[in-house]
């Protein structure tokens, strides 16, 4: 089929508005006029910086902020002119291509950003808004050029092969590139493994399958031995699917490729089953994640009723935050009880765990309990001598609270001389190794998608959804904070009164998530500096690139 040249079409105007090419956004070197250097004294207002968004020294040096009219924030991404001079541009091949004959526009304009915040009042200041995703009309690379890899990193999530494949197929299909390889066993696997070739022909099929086909792992990030052999190998686009801790890793490679000056775009994919991972909406996996939990729940629920006095008790994932656990409640109705780490909670006192299971199991029979893996961690360590086990990522191995429950509970009905009986579940694994579901799975192929074209475009970032659409974050944004369950808004709300639960607060509790809040609100970037402020890296990181 040949191919359709681009005649009279939209150059990336929302509405469709034809430019003539003349007036079609420049390519993106947003910042070469504006750029300043900062370090820690040149920054204008970098206290201000690093109180409201808790961006570590380090990080300011590869923060790019820029400001407009009415309080409106950049906070960009770091993209490959700003550390390597006088890179060739390419057309962006899509305006050709057959699939994309038929859209009204091809490719997102320059200035699209996304805000943070969509809820907003009359004289509110715009806040702060993040890149646009999606194609642009130059690349930064040839396809000839391109040498592309993808490493999975971390636990398993429903979605991880979805993702590898449309990445595969997409730099093959959008883009015509033909060397693409697969990075094994997570981190390690880039200076201890053979990297694998990957086709759109060997990876037709794996979004069927649970898991990575690529395998994974926890702990071996050795940056300067990865960033060799990314170097060694002519590595130049770096596809990155993992967690919270696997993004941390990116964000070191990244600084890594910049002080070499390297060209390589560096494109994170967030991937965690407990959603914890910062501003973005939603994490792939976590919708089939909290549809698997139903299984459980209702396998919990049917124990219990068929019982005297049954309790049913499912642990589901999340070891800061309690997401699955609060949707998969949501979902459900059956659950009488959802405890998570961000809500404080206690077992024997007047108005405790155990004195509201007891009422309920008066009242009807039957309980389903739902705990997340990190809540009551506190009460646990109290009675059991602390370990702190940390698996090979450092991440602190936690001691198990449905065993820990199952036995407090068995406990106290003997005390009390009642009878009953409990059913401990624990569906993680079965949850974790399960492949997508249908909306899970579009949402992944927009992900690797819109990683694409950002690191066709010389980009540097970690992808994600905000606020519906797809963004460019930068990689200080997801991994200095975690996303968690606010027990202050609706959503915590519309759980207790949906489980007719106690939320077990304190004054003291209910302040201190209060003060968490208004923390966490403060205005995350600086105004009222400079006009237009872009940041640069540190002495000792461009000096290396010259
Ligand atoms: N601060 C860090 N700097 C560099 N690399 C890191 C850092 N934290 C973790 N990593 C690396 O990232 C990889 C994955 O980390 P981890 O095991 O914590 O999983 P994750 O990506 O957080 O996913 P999840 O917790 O959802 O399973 C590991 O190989 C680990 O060595
Ligand atoms: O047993 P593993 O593979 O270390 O993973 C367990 C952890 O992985 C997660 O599911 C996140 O991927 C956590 O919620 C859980 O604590
Ligand atoms: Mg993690």
């Amino acid at each position: 089929m040949g191919r359709r040249r681009r005649s009279g079409r939209s150059w990336g105007h929302d509405d469709g508005e034809r430019a003539p090419p003349e007036q079609a956004p420049k390519a993106a070197l947003p910042f070469s006029a504006t750029c300043v250097r900062i370090s820690r004294d040149s920054y204008p207002n970098l206290r201000a910086l690093r109180n409201a968004s808790s961006v570590s020294l380090a990080d300011a040096a590869y923060v790019k902020i820029s400001e407009g009219d009415s309080g409106y924030v950049l906070d960009d991404v770091p993209h490959l002119t700003d550390y390597v001079p006088d890179i060739q541009t390419y057309p962006n091949p899509l305006q050709d291509h057959p699939a994309y004959s038929t859209v009204k526009q091809y490719f997102v304009n320059e200035d699209d950003t996304v805000p943070q915040k969509v809820v907003v009042q009359k004289n509110s200041r715009r806040g702060v808004h993040f890149r646009r995703a999606g194609p642009r009309q130059r690349i930064y690379f040839g396809p000839d050029e391109v040498k592309a890899c993808i490493v999975t990193c971390g636990g398993l999530c429903p979605g991880l092969n979805t993702v590898i494949r449309e990445l595969v197929c997409g730099l093959s299909h959008m883009y015509n590139v033909n060397s693409i390889f697969g990075i094994q066993n997570g981190y390690k696997g880039f200076y201890s493994s053979n990297y694998l070739p990957l086709t759109p022909k060997s990876v037709n099929d794996i979004h069927k399958r649970g898991g990575t086909i690529l395998g994974t792992s926890r702990g071996g990030h050795d940056t300067k031995k990865i960033v060799d052999n990314i170097q060694d190998r002519g590595i130049n686009q770096v596809y990155i699917i993992g967690g919270d801790g696997t993004q941390k890793g990116a964000y070191e490679i990244f600084k890594e490729i910049r002080k070499r000056g390297l060209k390589v775009s560096v494109a994170g994919i967030p991937k965690t089953i407990d959603n914890d991972i910062a501003i973005i909406d939603k994490s792939f996996g976590f919708d089939t994640a909290v549809e698997e939990a139903q299984r459980a729940i209702d396998s919990a629920h049917v124990e219990a009723c068929s019982a005297e006095n049954g309790i049913g008790l499912v642990k589901l994932t999340g070891r800061y935050s309690g997401f699955i656990a609060m949707y998969a409640t949501l979902a459900s109705r059956d659950v009488d009880c959802c405890l998570i780490p961000e809500s404080p909670f206690y077992m024997d006192r007047e108005g405790g765990l155990l004195e509201y299971i007891e009422r309920r199991l008066k009242e009807n029979k039957h309980m389903v309990i739902v705990v997340a893996e990190g809540a009551g961690q506190d009460l646990i360590a109290k009675s059991i001598a602390k370990s702190d086990q940390q698996d090979a990522s450092g991440n602190k191995l936690l001691l198990d609270i449905g065993l820990w429950l199952t036995h407090k509970i068995k406990d106290y009905f003997k005390t009390k001389k009642m009878e009953m009986t409990i059913k401990y579940i624990d569906p993680t694994y079965m949850i974790r190794a399960i492949p997508s579901n249908a909306s899970d799975n579009v949402y992944c192929t927009l992900l690797a998608h819109s990683a694409i074209h950002g690191a066709m475009a010389g980009y540097s970032f970690t992808v994600g959804m905000v606020n519906g659409r797809h963004t460019y974050i930068p990689f200080y944004r997801v991994t200095s904070t975690r996303n968690k369950v606010k027990i202050t808004d609706r959503m915590w709300a519309r759980l207790l009164s949906s489980t007719n639960q106690p939320s077990f607060l304190s004054q003291k509790d209910i302040d201190e998530a209060r003060e968490a809040d208004r923390l966490a609100n403060k205005p995350p970037l600086p105004t009222g500096a400079s006009h237009r402020v872009a940041s640069s890296f540190e002495q000792s990181a461009s000096s290396s690139s010259n």
